[in-house]
C-alpha cells in the first residue's frame, strides 16, 4: 500500500480514537455492508425480454450517451467493471424484463430457469441478486394500471406475474445462500383527479394478498412493497401510496421500501427510518436523487445522503435495513454512474460510523445543545478521506478519482465500440 495513505490512516486513526472510535472496527463494519446495485442504470432501464417497448409507468431516462448495454453478456461485463472500483461485496438487483433466455416468454410465465445465467454469473462472481416484478414497458400496463386494474383479466396476468417474480426471488436466495429482496413497485394511478379513490386501492390490496399468499422461506425471499406520490400521468392520484403500503406492510409483515424521490419534495426518507422501525420487521431503502420531482438522478453525498447514513447507523438499523439504489441517467457514463453513486453511498455510511454518537446523544439527553451542536460542526472536518483511501486501496480498489481513468479506458476500449 502507499506510504502515504497508510500514514494519514494512522494519523486519522488517533484522532477518531480521542473520541472513542476505533476506526479498524468501523471498517469490518462497513465492509459487512451489502449495497444492491440496480442493474437498470446501465441499459436506461430497457430489459432484453421487450425491447421494442419504450419506457413506461410514468418513469423517464434522459440522456444519449453512447455505450448503454445491449445484451446480458453486456450488462454483466459492465457490472463487473462497476464493482472492480467499488470497496467490498455486493448484491445485483434485477428486474424480471432482464430475463436472460433465448424463449419468448411473457411476464407471468417466468421461470427461475429464465434466469440461471445470472445466478451463475452471481455464484461466481461472489454477488447475491435481488429481484422486481416488471410492472410497466408491457402492453397490458399500457392504460396505467396493472394490480389495481379494473379488468379481470388483465389484473390476473399482473398477479401471476408478480407471483411467478416471487418464486424466482426464492430461487436466487436459495441458490446463492443470500437472501434475495423481492419488490413490488406498480405504477398505477390517474392522471387527473379520480371520482372513486378506494376501488383501486381495495383491488391492489385484494391482488397483494393472491401475490403472497404463498408462505416462502423467509431465508431465501423476502418481499418489499414500494409506494410512490405522483408519476408522470398519474400527477393526481397514485393507488400504492405511502399511506397504503405502509399500512399493508405492517399488517402483513412486508419490508417497507422507501425511495427518497418518492415524497414530496422537501419530505425526507431519512427522517422516517427511526418511526417505521418500531413498527416493522424491516425497511428497503431505494436511494436516490430527485431534483424538483422524481427525475433519478445519480446521488451525491448531499444532506439527505449523509442523514440515511446517520439514521441508519446512530439507530442501528443496518441489521433490519436492506440498501438498494435506484437512479437512472443516461446523460453520463452509466458505469461511472453506478460507481458514484454506491461509492457515495458507502461513504455516507463510513462518515456516519466515524461521527461521536454516543457523545451527541449525552449532550442531548443533558440538554447540552451548544455541545451538539459544536461537535456536530467540528466532525464535518475531521478526516474521514484519509479513512476512506485506506479502505479502497486495502480492498484493493483505486483510491479517490482513480477509478475515473480505468472508466475511460473501459469507455474508448469497450463502450464506444457498441453501436445503439
Ligand atoms: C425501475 C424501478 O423499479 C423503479 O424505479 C421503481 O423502483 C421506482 O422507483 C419507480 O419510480
Ligand atoms: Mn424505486
Amino acid at each position: 500500500m502507499d506510504q502515504q495513505i497508510a500514514q494519514n490512516y494512522e494519523q486519522a486513526k488517533q484522532m477518531y480514537a480521542q473520541h472513542g472510535i476505533d476506526v479498524d472496527k468501523v471498517l469490518e463494519r462497513l465492509a459487512g455492508i451489502k449495497i444492491s446495485m440496480h442493474c437498470w442504470q446501465g441499459d436506461d432501464v430497457r430489459g432484453f425480454l421487450f425491447r421494442d417497448q419504450d419506457l413506461s409507468g410514468g418513469i423517464s431516462v434522459t440522456g444519449n450517451y453512447p455505450g448503454a448495454a445491449r445484451t446480458p453478456e453486456e450488462l454483466r461485463a459492465d457490472l463487473e467493471k462497476a464493482f472492480s472500483m467499488i470497496p467490498g461485496k455486493h448484491k445485483v438487483n434485477l428486474h424480471a424484463i432482464y430475463a436472460d433466455t433465448d424463449e419468448k416468454v411473457d411476464l407471468d410465465q417466468l421461470e427461475p430457469k429464465h434466469f440461471q445465467k445470472w445466478v451463475d454469473w452471481a455464484k461466481e462472481q461472489g454477488l447475491g441478486l435481488d429481484f422486481n416484478p416488471t410492472c410497466f414497458s408491457h402492453d397490458k400496463s399500457k392504460d396505467g394500471f396493472t394490480l389495481s386494474h379494473s379488468d379481470t383479466e388483465i389484473r390476473r396476468f399482473w398477479i401471476d406475474h408478480c407471483k411467478a417474480s416471487r418464486k424466482i426471488g426464492a430461487y436466487f436466495g436459495e441458490q446463492l445462500g443470500q437472501t434475495c429482496v423481492t419488490n413490488v413497485w406498480v405504477p398505477d394511478g390517474y392522471k387527473d383527479v379520480p371520482a372513486d379513490r378506494m376501488a383501486p386501492r381495495r383491488r391492489l390490496k385484494e391482488a397483494l394478498d393472491e401475490v403472497f399468499a404463498e408462505e416462502l422461506n423467509p431465508e431465501h425471499n423476502l418481499d418489499a412493497v414500494e409506494s410512490k406520490l405522483f408519476g408522470l400521468g398519474s400527477e393526481a392520484y397514485v393507488v400504492g401510496s405511502h399511506e397504503f403500503y405502509m399500512g399493508y406492510g405492517i399488517q402483513n409483515n412486508k419490508l417497507i421500501c422507501l425511495d427518497a424521490g418518492h415524497f414530496h419534495p422537501t419530505e425526507m426518507i431519512s427522517n422516517k427510518f427511526s418511526a417505521l422501525a418500531l413498527f416493522t420487521s424491516g425497511l428497503l431503502l431505494h436511494v436516490s436523487r430527485p431534483m424538483r420531482w422524481d427525475s433519478d438522478h445519480v446521488v451525491v453525498m448531499d444532506d439527505e445522503l449523509l442523514d440515511i447514513g446517520r439514521e441508519l447507523v446512530r439507530n442501528d438499523l443496518l441489521d433490519m435495513t436492506h440498501i438498494g439504489l435506484d437512479f437512472f441517467d443516461g446523460s453520463i457514463n452509466r458505469v461511472a454512474a453506478w460507481v458514484i453513486g454506491t461509492r457515495n453511498t458507502q461513504k455516507a455510511l463510513l462518515r456516519a460510523m466515524l461521527e461521536p454518537v454516543e457523545a451527541l446523544k449525552q449532550a442531548e439527553l443533558e440538554g447540552d445543545y451548544t455541545t451538539r451542536l459544536a461537535l456536530t460542526e467540528e466532525f464535518k472536518t475531521y478526516p474521514f478521506g484519509a479513512v476512506w483511501d485506506y479502505y479502497c486501496a486495502k480492498s484493493g480498489v483505486p483510491v479517490r478519482e482513480q477509478w475515473l481513468a480505468e472508466v475511460k479506458e473501459y469507455e474508448k476500449n469497450v463502450l464506444l465500440k457498441r453501436g445503439q
